[in-house]
């Protein structure tokens, strides 16, 4: 393994301190995948295999995933493969990674983009040192960018890695589009071009059913955790339980088949603070009778306390606990987790149809079983697949981890600063597939729960100076924002107008927080314009209404007034598009630059 040794350590003197943290990060993070037979004390035997660095910006573990499916199959190919978090890059570390990135025989970068056009979380540290420094980055790689369509800079972050990363580009840049079949996409890039493109560095593809080794273990009772927070999963760390002092329905009626959609009032966890209009993370937790089921199924003990060899989530914690707040137990498997399960599977029927769902040929059969049925992990493990056997390790490695939800705070931090607001819509369906009811995991976990876990994110919304107008447009829940923008705005007594398109299906049905905007309009000039979409004789929309008030939009914004967009991303576009017709595409492009358009949307 190419390691810094104790001896190059103390030769760098005054940088051992932060040469040593970025070598434990390097080495022994937890996804950077240390040679389980390595102990400290113990030199450990140099690594001859080719080495394969995969690298990966992710927000809500896809890129992750599809990274660990490279890795496993990298070291079935005899390279030396290596998933590793973009978090750990930073300006400390450059020069580290760097080397190591010269030393592979290929640095796979897989990048997915958020915000509008933006890196994740994890990568923007990189993503600024790439635009800086970019001559720095002079190594063999390959690039596959995770994107979705429905966005206006699609795949923005792919596609910029690729063009400013130098060097040998071993495989050509390859995108997935998650409005289609993103893992698709990746299988067709990994299988075609990548393994093509690379697999001849390594020897031949040793195809093993040996359950794979566990890379995170589990020591069981309560002695407390040594390791470093893994940074892919901080959300984790970072959450603290928060009390839920008011939940009430918004909706005015639901007889017509309208589902629910709640204010929630949250006390901020000690120490937290937030500005306004930024986002609040929540854990959601699976329900209890899914997790003791499993339990029961797997013969677990519950109660039972343990610590991970590599932290991804706080220990010591109890395997109920585990299970409830960290482990995805009912979002469906992605078809190379399948592929992963069908190792654990004695031969027989399970086998087979893990293995057959995980194929290029099964592709519609888990089309029809798993994905449009909304089988989880827990059905799969359960029902479907009774005699796969697993032990409480191997489900900790082989799960993905339950991700947050993310909803922007609808209320001010000047006006509400020991509490946040959600405005939260409670998914609620039937499956088209089983017939059966069901409720979106956290919009559930929200509305019945007294307590949640909570942590605060920044968002992008930002307000303008007081004389400024500030245009607005959100429909449905998209109002959440604007509701703590208007908060703001009127505890500051900003001068400039606070316009707001609002929109919704009727006005006697599902118009949110409708009294307080009256109030606003009645007593805080707010000038309000509706849009009721099944009211009249044809349906109406937001940018219906903007495209009617053209001439106020058009004046507002030569008075310099900044545009709020939230809500689906479909919605965004026409926006975007009716204001680029309004006021031209250049000025719009030009507020996007100076952010003065700021959205916030959701595919
Ligand atoms: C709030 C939000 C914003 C997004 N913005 C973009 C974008 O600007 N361009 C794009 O191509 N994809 C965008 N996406 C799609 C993600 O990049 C895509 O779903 C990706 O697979 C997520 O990968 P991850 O799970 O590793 O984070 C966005 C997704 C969300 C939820």
């Amino acid at each position: 393994m190419d390691k810094i040794t104790p001896i190059t350590l103390a030769a760098t003197g005054c940088t051992l301190l932060v040469t040593s943290v970025c070598v434990y990060k390097l080495f022994f993070s937890p996804s950077s995948s240390p040679s389980p037979s390595s102990t400290p004390s113990e030199p450990e035997k140099e690594d001859t295999r080719p080495l394969l660095n995969i690298y990966f910006g992710s927000q809500t573990g896809t890129a992750e995933g599809l990274c660990r499916v490279i890795e496993r199959e990298g070291k079935e190919r005899g390279f030396n493969a290596q998933v590793i978090d973009l978090e750990d890059w930073d300006e400390d570390s450059h020069q580290e990674f760097i080397d190591k990135s010269k030393k592979a025989v290929c640095n796979v970068f897989l990048m997915a983009t958020y915000g509008e056009g933006e890196p994740t979380d994890n990568a923007a540290q990189f993503i600024k040192l790439l635009k800086n420094e970019g001559s720095d980055f002079e190594f063999p790689h390959a690039v596959f960018g995770l994107g979705n369509t429905q966005y206006e800079f699609y795949n923005a972050m792919g596609k910029l890695v690729d063009k400013k990363m130098g060097g040998e580009k071993v495989v050509e840049y390859g995108e997935g589009d998650d409005d289609k079949n993103l893992e698709e996409d990746f299988e067709a890039w990994k299988d075609g071009k990548f393994w093509e493109g690379i697999g001849g560095m390594a020897g031949e593809q040793q195809q093993s059913d040996a359950k794979p080794e566990n890379a995170n273990k589990v020591i069981w009772g309560d002695s407390p955790s040594s390791a470093t927070p893994n940074p892919s999963t901080k959300f984790y760390f970072d959450a603290k339980p928060a009390k839920i002092t008011v939940n009430r329905e918004l909706l005015i009626d639901t007889s017509n088949g309208a589902n629910s959609t709640k204010h929630i009032e949250v006390t901020l966890p000690a120490g937290a603070k937030y500005n306004t209009a930024d986002n609040a993370g929540i854990l959601p937790h699976n329900p209890a009778a899914i997790v003791k089921s499993l339990i029961n199924h797997l013969g677990l003990d519950g109660t039972a306390t343990f610590t991970t060899t590599t932290a991804i989530f706080p220990t010591p914690t109890t395997v109920f606990t585990a299970l409830t707040k960290y482990t995805d137990l009912l979002s469906p498997p992605r078809r190379s987790d399948l592929k992963l399960l069908a190792k654990y599977a004695p031969p027989g029927l399970s086998k087979d149809l893990l293995l057959r769902l995980s194929s290029k040929e099964g592709k519609s059969e888990y089309e029809s079983k798993v994905l449009l049925p909304h089988l989880g992990l827990h059905s799969l493990l359960v029902s479907k697949c009774p005699d796969v056997k697993l032990t409480f390790e191997d489900l900790l490695n082989v799960s993905p981890r339950l991700q947050p939800r993310y909803y922007t705070i609808s209320s001010s931090s000047t006006v509400h600063p020991r509490s946040f607001h959600m405005t939260v819509a409670v998914t609620k369906g039937t499956n088209s597939s089983t017939s059966e009811k069901y409720t979106g995991l956290c919009s559930g976990h929200l509305s019945v729960v007294k307590e949640c876990d909570a942590f605060i994110r920044e968002s992008s919304f930002k307000l303008p100076s007081d004389t400024k107008p500030i245009i607005m447009i959100g429909p449905g829940t998209g109002y959440a924002p604007m509701r703590a923008l208007l908060q703001e705005r009127v505890k500051r007594g900003a001068e400039g107008p606070n316009v707001l398109f609002f929109g919704c299906r009727k006005s006697n049905e599902d118009w949110l927080y409708k009294d307080e905007m009256k109030e606003l309009i009645d007593s805080k000039g707010l000038e309000l314009y509706t849009a009721f979409s099944r009211e009249g004789p044809t349906k109406v929309y937001v940018q219906n209404v903007m495209e009617k008030e053209a001439s106020r939009v058009k004046q507002l914004v030569k008075d310099g007034a900044w545009v709020y967009v939230c809500g689906a991303t479909r919605m965004g576009a026409d926006v975007v598009k009716t204001l680029k017709g309004i006021v031209g595409e250049k000025k719009v492009k030009e507020m996007q630059e100076k952010g003065e358009l700021i959205q916030e949307l959701w595919a």
